[in-house]
């Protein structure tokens, strides 16, 4: 792989707990021992308030139907996904009863600590998720007994009815937690590993500002954010991309991911791809092959084959992840262009990784680029603050850098508190600095947590912080020991 540095971003595609690669279980490892820190830190940032417009989803059609037993309002819409066909999306309001919805929330919220910090399986950030179903086992019972029969009963005979797929199977049940200091969103991916993904909202709408958002095309514009209220159940299937993003205010989710039949729950594959020439479906099996997932051998030439194929039909994530893979550094070029052009996030992020990493007289067009990605990726506004503090591409400005750094962070992009930190460090205001270091460790950012051992940030730092770097301590003690 062609490599500027720092790492460029791989289009995404989410795998369940139980199939993460062992890349991702280290970084998972990694983040344990910070936990203790983490709802303490919470609204660190909260300097500059992120006001935006959001685009709301408008449904094309509303009628009332009966699903599997289940009689109530259904709104539906056609999203032309260009590049990947038709792909289609449904409402099912009120399908869980909001007195359900309300029991099922409040279970979570009593039960912060089920939420665990292990590595996200879109990216690779610690997750905040919940997983109590697993390959098609309960693996909780109070949850096991709250939501069995709103499965059992509702769930699955009005997504059968509706998909028309009568061996419909649930795979995984996982609760998300977006809350200020966590986790705020995830980027634009599919639901690789599954074949039908269900979304009920647990928070009211004024609990928070943003959500989840349907992103048929490859521009960020064309994002577009579900109104959802408690017990409305939002349907998709594995064409269309889609992600989370959570400006203001805490929300719960509940995702449930459903293969076509109970043998590909139990075996984790996807044959519903097999032979199947769409964008979309080449796309994900090439996500699988490049990270050997869901029963296939990890196999790059593979992986390549099928994201050309995609990217040959128009599709930008393979276009992206295609020029990650491409030795050939004029290729990778090619492909990041094309799918540039289109206004593709991550690729217009790596395009302008690509061009700085020359060190040519190319940086004024990658500052245009990373200021174009900066739109949709977190990380591409780091980067920016990092071009401004850095000077690079005649970008120097501290108070950009400053802002560019505090947009990244509140979106969630926790390296980006580590770098706020360091600069209140340089200032010399140490407390702000020990604040700031207190939240990205605990956010998972180890290099923040060794910050904190920083004698000037000694009177400041929380308690909290001492015992998990004991265990750090501890940590490298016991490394060498068994070294
Ligand atoms: O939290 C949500 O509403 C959806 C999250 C999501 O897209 C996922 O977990 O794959
Ligand atoms: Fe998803």
């Amino acid at each position: 792989m062609w490599g500027p540095t720092p790492a460029p971003t791989r289009c995404p595609s989410t795998a369940p707990l139980v199939h993460r690669c062992r890349r991702q279980a280290a970084a998972a490892d990694r983040v344990a021992p910070l936990r203790r820190l983490r709802r303490g830190a919470a609204g660190v940032v909260g300097e500059v308030v992120v006001r935006r417009c959001l685009r709301h989803f408008e449904f094309q059609g509303r009628r009332s139907a009966q699903l599997g037993g289940w009689r109530g309002v259904v709104e539906e819409s056609e999203l032309d996904t260009p590049g990947a066909g038709r792909s289609r999306v449904l409402c099912l309001r009120g399908l869980c009863p909001p007195a359900t919805a309300s029991v099922l929330r409040a279970a979570l919220e009593r039960a912060p600590e089920a939420f665990v910090a292990t590595a996200d399986s879109v990216d690779e950030g610690p997750s905040f998720e919940f997983n109590p179903l697993c390959r098609g086992k309960w693996q909780d019972l109070q949850l096991q007994a709250l939501l069995a029969p709103f499965v059992e009963e509702r769930l699955l005979p009005a997504l059968r009815d509706a998909l028309e797929e009568p061996n419909l199977a649930l795979s995984e049940v996982l609760a998300r937690r977006y809350a200020p200091g966590e986790r705020r969103g995830h980027g634009v991916h599919y639901d690789g590993h599954a074949y039908a993904t269900a979304v009920l909202g647990l928070s009211e709408p004024d609990a928070f500002r943003g959500g989840l958002y349907l992103q048929p095309e490859p521009a960020v514009e064309s994002r577009r954010f579900c109104d959802l209220t408690p017990g409305d159940v939002l349907l998709h299937r594995f064409d269309l991309q889609h992600g989370v993003e959570v400006f203001e205010g805490e929300r719960l989710s509940l995702i449930f991911w459903f293969k076509d039949s109970a043998n590909s729950v139990e075996t984790g594959s996807t044959p519903w791809y097999e032979g199947v020439p769409s964008a979309a479906a080449l796309y994900n099996l090439g996500v699988q092959y490049e990270l050997g997932l869901h029963g296939k051998a990890l196999d790059v030439a593979q992986a390549r084959a099928h994201y050309r194929r995609s990217a040959e039909l128009g599709h930008c994530s393979a276009m992206n992840n295609l020029a990650l893979l491409e030795e050939d550094v004029e290729a990778a070029e090619r492909w990041l262009r094309a799918a540039a052009r289109q206004r593709h996030g991550p690729a217009m992020l790596n395009l302008a990784l690509l061009l700085l990493s020359r060190e040519t007289l190319e940086t004024k067009e990658a500052a245009e680029w990373m200021r174009s990605a900066a739109a949709s990726e977190p990380k591409a506004a780091f980067y920016l603050g990092d071009m401004y503090e850095r000077g690079l591409a005649g970008l120097q400005d501290e108070d950009a850098a400053e802002e560019w750094f505090q947009r990244s962070a509140e979106r969630g992009f926790f390296p980006a508190l580590t770098r706020l930190a360091r600069r209140r460090w340089q200032q010399q205001r140490y407390a702000a600095a020990a604040e700031l270091y207190a939240a990205a460790a605990a956010a998972g950012d180890a290099e923040a947590l060794q910050c904190l051992a920083l004698p000037e940030l000694q009177p400041w730092r929380p308690s909290q912080a001492e015992s998990a770097l004991e265990e750090l301590d501890e940590e490298a003690a016991g490394a060498v020991g068994f070294g």
